[in-house]
């Protein structure tokens, strides 16, 4: 579904992303997880075309991704941290936005809209303006209109991050549902228990590099500890050692 080669992303001058290398098949839920300012954002926003890399290739179905393949897009939905909708639609207008964007037929459209309104608890709400929603309220908005046109790969930046805890519980849900159909998610997060419980791979990435990639039962055996925590694995790998100068 995604292969990612040496993947780089420098700003002016200074490596943000360096010499990433990874592969994301149909049925994986991946968790792509690192501090803050280790490049999170920055990768997710080359694989889904939305900035230019400085070197390095992505595939995505195996085909050259650019920021220019509208027919690759249409088959993906990316999440950002901070949505940045149309605030003078109201969410249904938003909606219908999408559905005829992706040319979803109505039957569908209504079926689905029903299902994702319940799992949001959002039934009700759909006749305001989005400016007028709460943070929680545009997150969950953004994640119907990704979710509605069931995309082949799913990326969410920070998905949880205002949800209420039963919306949580709910887009977990759906999210392992989501990639036994076959389906990708690639997600971030800080989050290290909802990574934990629900992702099949974990890439730990630190000051734009791989730290660590594989399954939870693997980054265990790396440290030679099968009862170890995500926390501990990832605080072992990231955390900034008294030795580290690169700071200073
Ligand atoms: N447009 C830009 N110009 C210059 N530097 C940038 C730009 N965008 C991001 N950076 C830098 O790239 C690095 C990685 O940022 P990025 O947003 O990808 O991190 P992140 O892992 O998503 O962080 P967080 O967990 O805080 O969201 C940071 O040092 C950031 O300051």
């Amino acid at each position: 579904m995604l292969k990612v080669e040496g993947l780089n992303k420098s700003y002016g001058g200074s490596p943000v992303v360096e010499d990433l290398s990874f592969t994301v098949r149909g049925g994986e839920l991946f968790a792509f997880i690192g501090p803050n300012g280790s490049g999170k954002s920055t990768t997710i926003r080359m694989l889904t075309g939305l900035l230019r890399a400085s070197s390095g290739s992505i595939e995505l179905f195996e085909e050259v991704m650019a920021p220019d393949k509208t027919h690759l897009k249409k088959r993906i939905s990316f999440v950002p941290d901070t949505p940045d909708l149309m605030g003078k639609l109201t969410g249904r207008e938003y909606l219908n936005f999408i559905a005829s964007a992706y040319r979803i037929d109505t039957t569908t459209f209504k079926e689905r809209k029903r299902e994702l309104l319940a799992l949001f608890d959002l039934e009700g709400q759909l006749d305001r303006l989005i400016e007028e929603y709460s943070h929680g309220m545009k997150q969950k908005v953004a994640l119907i209109g990704a979710l509605i046109h069931e995309p082949d790969i799913l990326f969410l930046d920070e998905p949880t991050v205002g949800l209420d805890p039963k919306s949580n519980r709910n887009l977990k849900d759906y999210l392992r549902a989501y990639v036994k159909s076959g389906r990708t998610v690639f997600l971030t997060t800080h989050n290290l228990s909802l990574a934990e419980e629900i992702a099949t791979d974990i890439f730990i990435i630190y000051k734009g590099k791989k730290m660590a990639h594989g399954t939870l039962k693997a980054l265990r055996e790396t440290i030679g500890d099968q009862s170890a925590r995500l926390e501990d694995i990832f605080l072992g790998l990231t955390e900034v050692k008294p030795h580290d100068s690169s700071d200073t």
